[in-house]
């Protein structure tokens, strides 16, 4: 569902700020594949996300999304495919919008269908039906503007608009960290949730290793621009965070103190 072959990317090359964030990144993802995303400050993670989405294009390598190669198409064009959701709960959402408004844009995301403010009855059922799903009573608030929600109220409504169309690959970009505890937890289960109803081939950065533990079915660790560990399936099923800390240390060379270092919070 997912290749990126080679991907390199340095910003301010050949300057005194030359940074390299990514360094040559293979990543397979097949269809259903729900990885969770852990490292360092500044290992690359957001880069490599930034790269799915057409945000940055790679200084060389290859980007394969559904068989067909994305490396050149602009970031509206690869949108009707990629479903993203960004730690500020403000970004994926119009604060100045209606709760149905915001879904119906969602809606039209997939280029068949063109936006319109006004929904039919038949539409409004399908949205209410879906925000249902949410358990946060928002299916009786479709007139409400959604500046109006919480922050996590906000994030379930991201969540939902960027699964709608049921995009071939789902970008989570700490879309819980901006979140108090149960808030996230909240996010965490309607994650899971909406993933694994339409099976989404899903990448989710996480700063919270335990999330990272208890999500998905693969894990990859980053470090310095680089992809320096991947755990499958069966593996990461008995995964825990000393294990995790101790391969860090087997492949860096360096002793970590606390899992904090390792997740760059
Ligand atoms: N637009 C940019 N211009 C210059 N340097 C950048 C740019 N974007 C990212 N970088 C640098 O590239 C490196 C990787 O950044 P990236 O945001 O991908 O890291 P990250 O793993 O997501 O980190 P964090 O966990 O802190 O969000 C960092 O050193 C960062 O400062």
């Amino acid at each position: 569902m997912l290749k990126l072959n080679q991907i390199n990317k340095v910003f301010n090359e050949a300057t005194p700020d030359e940074k390299v964030a990514l360094d040559q990144i293979n990543l397979e993802l097949k269809m259903g594949d729900f990885v969770t995303v852990i490292g360092s400050n500044g290992a690359g993670k957001s880069t490599m996300l930034n790269m799915i989405s057409g945000t940055l294009t790679p200084d060389f390598g290859d980007i394969i999304i559904a068989e067909k190669d994305v490396t050149k198409l602009p970031e509206y064009k690869r949108s009707q495919m990629i479903g993203r959701v960004f730690q500020d709960p403000m970004a994926g959402t119009a604060p100045t919008m209606t709760i149905e408004e915001n879904l119906a844009m969602a809606y039209s995301r997939d280029k068949k269908r063109s936006f319109r403010r006004g929904v039919d009855k038949k539409r409004r059922e399908l949205f209410r039906a879906s925000l249902e799903t949410l358990h946060l009573n928002l299916e009786n608030r479709l007139n409400a503007k959604v500046g109006m929600l919480s922050g996590g109220e906000r994030q379930a409504l991201s969540l939902l608009m960027a699964t709608f169309t049921q995009p071939s690959i789902l970008l989570l970009d700490e879309h819980t960290a901006a979140l108090d505890p149960s808030r996230a937890e909240l996010i965490t289960n309607i994650t899971k949730q909406l993933v694994e109803k339409d099976k989404l081939t899903t990448l989710m950065i996480t700063h919270n290793m335990q999330q990272a533990l208890d999500l998905g079915n693969r894990l990859i660790m980053m470090d310095k621009g680089q992809i320096i560990l991947e755990i499958e399936a069966e593996e990461k099923k008995g995964l825990t965070i000393p294990k995790l800390m101790d391969e860090f240390e087997r492949i860096r060379g360096e002793k970590l103190t606390s899992d904090k270092a390792l997740l760059g919070v």
